[in-house]
Protein backbone atom coordinates (compact mmCIF):
# COMPACT_ATOMS: atom_id res chain seq x y z
CA UNK A 1 0.00 0.00 0.00
CA UNK A 2 1.48 3.51 -1.20
CA UNK A 3 1.07 6.15 1.48
CA UNK A 4 0.78 9.25 0.21
CA UNK A 5 0.71 13.23 1.45
CA UNK A 6 -1.71 15.09 0.19
CA UNK A 7 -0.23 18.93 -0.19
CA UNK A 8 -3.49 21.07 -0.74
CA UNK A 9 -5.93 18.10 -0.04
CA UNK A 10 -9.37 20.77 0.49
CA UNK A 11 -8.57 22.42 -2.48
CA UNK A 12 -10.61 21.28 -5.86
CA UNK A 13 -7.95 19.01 -6.55
CA UNK A 14 -7.08 17.46 -3.68
CA UNK A 15 -10.68 16.97 -2.71
CA UNK A 16 -11.01 14.83 -6.26
CA UNK A 17 -7.88 12.70 -5.34
CA UNK A 18 -9.14 11.76 -1.54
CA UNK A 19 -12.66 10.73 -3.75
CA UNK A 20 -10.94 8.31 -6.28
CA UNK A 21 -8.09 6.91 -3.13
CA UNK A 22 -10.70 6.24 -1.17
CA UNK A 23 -11.70 3.40 -3.42
CA UNK A 24 -7.61 2.57 -4.75
CA UNK A 25 -6.86 -0.66 -2.97
CA UNK A 26 -3.29 0.20 -3.53
CA UNK A 27 -2.64 3.41 -1.91
CA UNK A 28 -3.76 5.56 0.42
CA UNK A 29 -3.99 9.45 2.05
CA UNK A 30 -2.20 8.74 5.22
CA UNK A 31 -1.82 13.27 5.88
CA UNK A 32 -2.72 16.12 4.21
CA UNK A 33 -1.98 19.63 4.12
CA UNK A 34 -3.94 22.65 3.71
CA UNK A 35 -4.11 26.52 5.19
CA UNK A 36 -8.04 26.04 5.08
CA UNK A 37 -9.78 23.92 7.60
CA UNK A 38 -13.33 23.76 6.47
CA UNK A 39 -13.59 19.96 5.05
CA UNK A 40 -13.61 16.98 7.73
CA UNK A 41 -11.10 13.79 5.55
CA UNK A 42 -10.58 10.71 6.57
CA UNK A 43 -7.23 11.75 7.35
CA UNK A 44 -5.18 14.45 9.57
CA UNK A 45 -4.62 17.40 8.40
CA UNK A 46 -1.97 20.17 9.05
CA UNK A 47 -1.80 23.56 8.53
CA UNK A 48 1.97 23.03 7.06
CA UNK A 49 4.47 20.30 6.20
CA UNK A 50 6.35 21.08 8.87
CA UNK A 51 3.88 19.73 11.38
CA UNK A 52 3.26 16.38 9.34
CA UNK A 53 5.07 13.78 11.14
CA UNK A 54 3.63 10.52 8.83
CA UNK A 55 5.79 8.23 7.65
CA UNK A 56 4.62 8.32 3.61
CA UNK A 57 5.86 6.85 0.19
CA UNK A 58 5.02 10.08 -1.94
CA UNK A 59 3.52 13.39 -1.53
CA UNK A 60 1.26 14.79 -4.59
CA UNK A 61 1.33 18.77 -4.45
CA UNK A 62 -1.72 20.13 -6.09
CA UNK A 63 -1.37 23.81 -4.13
CA UNK A 64 -0.03 27.44 -4.36
CA UNK A 65 3.29 28.61 -6.20
CA UNK A 66 3.95 30.25 -2.52
CA UNK A 67 4.65 26.75 -1.19
CA UNK A 68 6.93 25.68 -3.23
CA UNK A 69 9.91 26.24 -1.14
CA UNK A 70 9.15 24.42 1.81
CA UNK A 71 7.72 21.13 -0.16
CA UNK A 72 10.79 21.04 -1.55
CA UNK A 73 12.73 21.91 1.62
CA UNK A 74 10.25 19.03 3.24
CA UNK A 75 10.77 16.76 0.73
CA UNK A 76 14.33 17.20 0.21
CA UNK A 77 14.90 16.72 4.53
CA UNK A 78 12.58 14.08 4.62
CA UNK A 79 13.97 12.01 1.25
CA UNK A 80 10.23 11.51 0.03
CA UNK A 81 9.68 11.65 -3.66
CA UNK A 82 7.08 14.27 -4.93
CA UNK A 83 5.20 14.48 -7.44
CA UNK A 84 4.22 18.37 -8.33
CA UNK A 85 1.18 19.37 -9.99
CA UNK A 86 0.93 22.92 -9.18
CA UNK A 87 1.16 25.50 -11.64
CA UNK A 88 2.37 29.04 -11.92
CA UNK A 89 5.50 28.33 -11.08
CA UNK A 90 8.66 30.84 -11.47
CA UNK A 91 11.92 30.61 -13.11
CA UNK A 92 13.77 30.57 -10.18
CA UNK A 93 11.67 28.35 -8.46
CA UNK A 94 11.89 25.83 -11.54
CA UNK A 95 16.02 26.17 -10.73
CA UNK A 96 14.84 25.09 -6.86
CA UNK A 97 12.95 21.97 -8.38
CA UNK A 98 15.66 20.79 -10.80
CA UNK A 99 18.20 20.99 -7.64
CA UNK A 100 15.84 19.07 -5.52
CA UNK A 101 15.64 16.78 -8.17
CA UNK A 102 19.39 15.45 -7.38
CA UNK A 103 18.46 14.25 -3.73
CA UNK A 104 15.41 12.91 -4.13
CA UNK A 105 12.88 11.58 -6.92
CA UNK A 106 10.63 14.87 -8.36
CA UNK A 107 7.85 14.43 -11.08
CA UNK A 108 6.76 17.55 -12.24
CA UNK A 109 4.04 18.11 -15.15
CA UNK A 110 1.64 21.11 -15.24
CA UNK A 111 -0.82 18.78 -16.64
CA UNK A 112 -1.39 15.08 -15.47
CA UNK A 113 -4.01 14.02 -18.34
CA UNK A 114 -2.73 11.18 -21.24
CA UNK A 115 -4.36 13.75 -23.90
CA UNK A 116 -2.13 16.61 -23.09
CA UNK A 117 1.05 14.83 -23.02
CA UNK A 118 0.54 12.92 -26.25
CA UNK A 119 0.36 16.42 -27.72
CA UNK A 120 3.13 17.78 -26.43
CA UNK A 121 4.91 15.00 -27.85
CA UNK A 122 2.48 15.78 -31.65
CA UNK A 123 3.54 19.54 -32.08
CA UNK A 124 6.77 18.72 -31.99
CA UNK A 125 6.74 17.09 -35.85
CA UNK A 126 3.66 19.47 -36.54
CA UNK A 127 6.07 22.44 -35.99
CA UNK A 128 9.02 21.09 -37.36
CA UNK A 129 6.98 21.14 -40.56
CA UNK A 130 4.50 23.74 -40.16
CA UNK A 131 6.92 26.29 -38.78
CA UNK A 132 9.81 26.50 -41.80
CA UNK A 133 6.85 27.08 -44.25
CA UNK A 134 5.62 30.25 -42.55
CA UNK A 135 2.77 28.98 -40.13
CA UNK A 136 2.15 31.16 -37.60
CA UNK A 137 2.13 29.39 -33.85
CA UNK A 138 -0.84 30.76 -31.31
CA UNK A 139 -1.66 29.31 -28.15
CA UNK A 140 -5.38 30.04 -26.67
CA UNK A 141 -6.15 28.27 -23.34
CA UNK A 142 -9.56 28.62 -21.19
CA UNK A 143 -10.06 27.71 -17.79
CA UNK A 144 -12.36 28.28 -14.54
CA UNK A 145 -12.42 31.87 -13.20
CA UNK A 146 -10.96 30.17 -10.33
CA UNK A 147 -7.72 29.73 -11.52
CA UNK A 148 -5.08 32.52 -10.21
CA UNK A 149 -2.09 32.01 -12.74
CA UNK A 150 -1.96 33.13 -16.38
CA UNK A 151 -0.88 32.06 -18.85
CA UNK A 152 -1.63 28.17 -17.66
CA UNK A 153 1.11 25.63 -16.82
CA UNK A 154 -0.31 23.95 -19.70
CA UNK A 155 0.27 26.66 -22.27
CA UNK A 156 3.24 27.52 -21.74
CA UNK A 157 4.27 23.82 -21.72
CA UNK A 158 2.81 23.34 -25.08
CA UNK A 159 4.78 26.53 -26.23
CA UNK A 160 8.03 24.68 -24.61
CA UNK A 161 7.32 21.90 -26.62
CA UNK A 162 7.30 23.78 -30.16
CA UNK A 163 9.94 25.96 -29.00
CA UNK A 164 12.48 23.11 -28.25
CA UNK A 165 11.65 21.69 -31.49
CA UNK A 166 12.60 24.68 -33.12
CA UNK A 167 15.95 25.46 -31.71
CA UNK A 168 14.36 27.50 -29.22
CA UNK A 169 14.17 30.24 -31.70
CA UNK A 170 10.79 31.67 -30.96
CA UNK A 171 9.91 34.86 -28.60
CA UNK A 172 6.67 34.48 -26.22
CA UNK A 173 3.93 36.77 -27.21
CA UNK A 174 1.45 37.61 -23.85
CA UNK A 175 -0.47 40.59 -24.95
CA UNK A 176 -0.55 42.51 -28.51
CA UNK A 177 -2.48 46.03 -27.40
CA UNK A 178 0.32 47.81 -27.26
CA UNK A 179 1.80 46.94 -30.48
CA UNK A 180 1.67 48.70 -33.89
CA UNK A 181 3.61 46.36 -35.91
CA UNK A 182 3.00 43.46 -37.72
CA UNK A 183 3.49 39.56 -36.37
CA UNK A 184 7.34 39.03 -36.37
CA UNK A 185 7.68 35.31 -37.62
CA UNK A 186 9.59 33.94 -34.85
CA UNK A 187 6.68 34.44 -32.17
CA UNK A 188 4.17 31.94 -30.09
CA UNK A 189 1.01 33.91 -28.87
CA UNK A 190 -0.06 32.98 -26.01
CA UNK A 191 -3.86 33.66 -24.81
CA UNK A 192 -5.82 33.47 -21.62
CA UNK A 193 -9.22 33.14 -20.90
CA UNK A 194 -10.82 33.14 -17.93
CA UNK A 195 -14.49 32.27 -16.79
CA UNK A 196 -17.32 29.99 -15.43
CA UNK A 197 -16.11 26.47 -14.54
CA UNK A 198 -14.32 25.97 -17.79
CA UNK A 199 -12.32 22.92 -16.67
CA UNK A 200 -9.55 23.51 -18.89
CA UNK A 201 -9.06 23.93 -22.87
CA UNK A 202 -6.05 24.24 -24.80
CA UNK A 203 -5.79 25.08 -28.36
CA UNK A 204 -2.67 25.26 -30.45
CA UNK A 205 -3.07 26.97 -33.82
CA UNK A 206 -1.10 26.70 -36.76
CA UNK A 207 -2.28 29.40 -39.50
CA UNK A 208 -0.34 29.59 -42.67
CA UNK A 209 -1.54 30.96 -46.17
CA UNK A 210 -4.94 29.76 -47.37
CA UNK A 211 -4.75 26.44 -44.55
CA UNK A 212 -4.86 25.98 -40.89
CA UNK A 213 -4.31 23.42 -38.74
CA UNK A 214 -5.75 22.89 -35.11
CA UNK A 215 -4.78 21.05 -32.76
CA UNK A 216 -6.95 21.00 -29.33
CA UNK A 217 -7.09 19.28 -26.00
CA UNK A 218 -10.40 19.82 -23.87
CA UNK A 219 -11.00 18.24 -20.05
CA UNK A 220 -14.08 16.97 -19.25
CA UNK A 221 -13.31 16.98 -15.37
CA UNK A 222 -11.00 17.44 -13.42
CA UNK A 223 -10.74 13.51 -12.74
CA UNK A 224 -8.34 12.98 -15.79
CA UNK A 225 -5.69 15.20 -13.56
CA UNK A 226 -6.56 13.46 -10.40
CA UNK A 227 -6.03 10.05 -12.21
CA UNK A 228 -3.00 10.91 -13.99
CA UNK A 229 -1.64 12.35 -10.96
CA UNK A 230 -2.15 8.88 -8.77
CA UNK A 231 -0.72 6.91 -11.48
CA UNK A 232 2.21 9.80 -11.07
CA UNK A 233 2.50 8.98 -7.88
CA UNK A 234 2.55 5.08 -8.24
CA UNK A 235 5.40 5.30 -10.48
CA UNK A 236 7.51 7.22 -8.50
CA UNK A 237 7.70 6.05 -4.70
CA UNK A 238 10.64 4.07 -4.26
CA UNK A 239 12.31 5.57 -7.32
CA UNK A 240 15.95 6.94 -6.85
CA UNK A 241 16.91 10.61 -6.66
CA UNK A 242 16.25 12.73 -10.35
CA UNK A 243 14.37 14.75 -12.30
CA UNK A 244 11.40 13.06 -13.76
CA UNK A 245 7.58 14.30 -16.08
CA UNK A 246 5.04 12.65 -17.40
CA UNK A 247 6.75 10.52 -20.19
CA UNK A 248 8.55 8.89 -17.89
CA UNK A 249 5.14 7.54 -16.22
CA UNK A 250 2.93 7.73 -19.71
CA UNK A 251 6.09 6.10 -21.99
N1 LIG B 1 -0.84 19.63 -13.28
C1 LIG B 1 -2.15 19.51 -13.49
O1 LIG B 1 -2.61 18.62 -14.24
C2 LIG B 1 -3.09 20.45 -12.81
C3 LIG B 1 -2.60 21.47 -12.06
N2 LIG B 1 -3.45 22.26 -11.34
C4 LIG B 1 -2.82 23.27 -10.52
O2 LIG B 1 -2.86 22.81 -9.16
C5 LIG B 1 -2.96 23.90 -8.27
C6 LIG B 1 -4.16 23.71 -7.35
O3 LIG B 1 -5.35 23.69 -8.12
P1 LIG B 1 -6.79 23.64 -7.41
O4 LIG B 1 -6.90 22.43 -6.57
O5 LIG B 1 -7.78 23.89 -8.48
O6 LIG B 1 -6.67 24.95 -6.49
P2 LIG B 1 -7.44 25.27 -5.12
O7 LIG B 1 -7.22 26.71 -4.86
O8 LIG B 1 -8.82 24.75 -5.18
O9 LIG B 1 -6.63 24.40 -4.04
C7 LIG B 1 -5.41 24.75 -3.48
C8 LIG B 1 -5.48 24.49 -1.98
O10 LIG B 1 -4.19 24.74 -1.43
C9 LIG B 1 -4.37 25.56 -0.26
N3 LIG B 1 -3.16 26.34 -0.04
C10 LIG B 1 -2.80 27.52 -0.60
N4 LIG B 1 -1.59 27.91 -0.15
C11 LIG B 1 -1.20 26.97 0.73
C12 LIG B 1 -0.03 26.80 1.54
N5 LIG B 1 0.96 27.70 1.53
N6 LIG B 1 0.06 25.70 2.32
C13 LIG B 1 -0.95 24.79 2.36
N7 LIG B 1 -2.08 24.89 1.62
C14 LIG B 1 -2.20 25.97 0.81
C15 LIG B 1 -5.57 26.42 -0.58
O11 LIG B 1 -6.12 26.96 0.60
P3 LIG B 1 -6.87 28.41 0.51
O12 LIG B 1 -8.05 28.18 -0.41
O13 LIG B 1 -7.21 28.71 1.92
O14 LIG B 1 -5.86 29.34 -0.11
C16 LIG B 1 -6.49 25.41 -1.27
O15 LIG B 1 -7.26 24.68 -0.34
C17 LIG B 1 -3.03 25.15 -9.16
O16 LIG B 1 -1.73 25.68 -9.30
C18 LIG B 1 -3.52 24.61 -10.50
O17 LIG B 1 -3.15 25.39 -11.58
C19 LIG B 1 -4.79 22.09 -11.36
C20 LIG B 1 -5.35 21.09 -12.11
C21 LIG B 1 -4.54 20.21 -12.93
O1 LIG C 1 -5.93 25.41 -12.65
C1 LIG C 1 -6.43 24.48 -13.31
O2 LIG C 1 -7.61 24.13 -13.17
C2 LIG C 1 -5.57 23.79 -14.27
N1 LIG C 1 -4.31 24.08 -14.29
C3 LIG C 1 -3.31 23.47 -15.07
C4 LIG C 1 -2.56 24.48 -15.91
O3 LIG C 1 -2.32 25.61 -15.43
O4 LIG C 1 -2.17 24.16 -17.02
C5 LIG C 1 -3.77 22.25 -15.83
C6 LIG C 1 -5.22 22.20 -16.18
O5 LIG C 1 -5.44 22.80 -17.42
C7 LIG C 1 -6.16 22.73 -15.12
Amino acid sequence: MIRIIMHGCNGHMGQVITGLLAADADAQIVAGVDLSDHIQNTYPVYASLEACREEADVIIDFCSAKAIESLLDYSVKRQIPVVICTTGISEEQMEKIREAGRSVAVLKSANMSLGVNMLLKLLKEAAQTLAPAGFDIEIVEKHHNQKVDAPSGTALALADSINEALDNEYAYKYDRSNERVKRPKKEIGISAVRGGNIVGEHEVIFAGTDEVVEFKHTAYSKAVFAKGAIEAAKFLAGKPAGFYDMSDVIG
